[in-house]
């Protein structure tokens, strides 16, 4: 059997890789034709897509780096690990409230600059740090209002997180699934709109990914709305912040600080800017969670064409039937799709022994077992029905 060759693009962490049976699959950054792709952030968006990928798999959440609908077109899934770096994204926003509520940046600044740059020391030493703390005076969380933007896998988890340390939680998303319903804290009040959540916020944070809808999303008018003296959090993505407009807020003392994981050249050095180089899922926890479910996703999907958790296909699922071989076929989501692709079947000879079809926007995927020879004839007799994509023999 030829062996599926893995090309990463990451540093993906070997409790991940080492579920790949090196018997069946080749693992390495330099393959020339791979047959999938596992990545983190790497951009793949200049990068040409070779004839002979079958899948892509992201060891996280966004996939804004991918180009999700290009290889849609093509038949090409593209998997991501929801929730399996939640937590530590959530600690990290945790983090950054009371980085920004006790000012603690700029206070441990100014500890290490009395001894670094002054070199005071002993008595000296105690008397400026008592005399300078009076600038670094804060506020407490419990009593104040965050704002949460996405009530997803990670919104979830930091809205029920505020409420437990007291702050009084407002949600917002238009499309909030039925699991993160049910996950919830009762007390979380969802608002009708972002400028609702905005207007009675202290701190907002934002967990929605980068798509056009979101790109901007806080921009100049709405950060109008904030109250004097609120924080921004940004933990999903860059573009979701009209940036320049956050830092005039800041300039003026209408924010008072923007805390975000996306340097950019002008916020890395703003005093009233905390930016973290990309650190939210980077926890020894978080990086084996997603590797082990981006792994097993994607092989599940290379030996038996199972899709669980692709962004631009559906989900499908199926158990094999011992003794038949499977077909997995992309087609386009329009009319009498099914009925060519099982009037090909039977032209063939072929007994269907289980069939799954399911569609997912402009798309869907066909997995169909089959009771005898699947020969190469009928895999171009179903390619070359019209809308269909790729069409992949998978032996048992
Ligand atoms: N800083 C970091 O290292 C990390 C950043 N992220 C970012 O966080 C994003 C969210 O991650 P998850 O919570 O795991 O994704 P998720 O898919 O579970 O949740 C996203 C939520 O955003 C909602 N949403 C979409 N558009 C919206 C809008 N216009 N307004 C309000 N809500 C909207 C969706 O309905 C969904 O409930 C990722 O796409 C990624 O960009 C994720 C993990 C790590
Ligand atoms: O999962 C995500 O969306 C992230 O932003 C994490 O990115 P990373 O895997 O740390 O490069």
């Amino acid at each position: 059997m030829t062996k599926f060759a893995i090309q990463t693009l990451n540093a993906i962490s070997p409790v991940g890789l080492q579920r790949l049976d090196r018997d069946v699959f080749d693992v390495g950054t330099d393959i020339r034709r791979p047959r999938a792709i596992l990545l983190r952030s790497a951009d793949l968006h200049s990068v040409e897509v070779p004839s002979s990928l079958y899948a892509v798999a992201r060891a996280g959440a966004g996939t804004n780096n991918i180009p999700v609908d290009r290889l849609a077109a093509l038949g090409v899934p593209v998997f991501n690990t929801p929730g399996a770096n939640a937590n530590a994204v959530k600690e990290l926003v945790i983090a950054g409230m009371l980085l920004a509520a006790r000012n603690l940046y700029h206070a441990a600044d100014y500890t290490r600059d009395l001894v670094a740059d002054k070199h005071l020391s002993g008595a000296d030493l105690d008397k400026q740090v008592e005399a300078g703390k009076k600038q670094f005076a804060g506020f407490e969380l419990p009593g104040k209002t965050l704002g949460v933007i996405g009530l997803g896998a990670i919104g979830v988890l930091v809205a029920n997180a505020a409420q437990s340390l007291g702050l009084k939680v407002l949600g917002y998303d238009p499309a909030v699934t039925v699991k993160s319903a049910w996950q919830l804290s009762p007390q979380v009040e969802q608002v009708a709109s972002v400028e609702e959540l905005l207007s009675r916020s202290d701190m907002i944070t934002l967990h929605v990914p980068l798509v056009e809808g979101t790109r901007g999303l806080i921009n100049a008018q709405r950060v109008a709305l904030m109250p004097e003296g609120s924080v921004v959090l940004n933990f999903a993505r860059g573009g979701v912040v009209d940036e320049a407009a956050v830092l005039e807020a800041l300039d003026s003392g209408h924010l008072h600080a923007y805390v975000n994981d996306f340097p950019s050249e002008a916020g890395a050095i703003h005093p009233k800017v905390i930016a973290l180089p990309h650190l939210g899922a980077s926890t020894g926890e978080a990086e084996d969670n997603c590797a082990v479910m981006a792994v097993d996703q994607l092989s599940d999907y290379l030996l038996h064409g199972n899709i669980r958790n692709a962004v631009n296909f559906p989900e499908v699922v199926m158990a094999r039937t011992p003794g038949t071989t499977r077909l997995g076929i992309f087609n386009e989501n329009k009319p009498n799709m099914i009925g060519q692709i099982t009037a090909a079947l039977a032209e063939a000879g072929l007994n269907v022994a289980e069939f799954t079809n399911k569609s997912k926007g402009e798309y869907a995927y066909t997995l169909v077992d089959v009771e005898g020879e699947v020969k190469d004839a009928l895999k171009e007799r179903i390619l070359a029905i019209d809308g269909v994509i790729r069409a992949r023999k998978i032996e048992g």
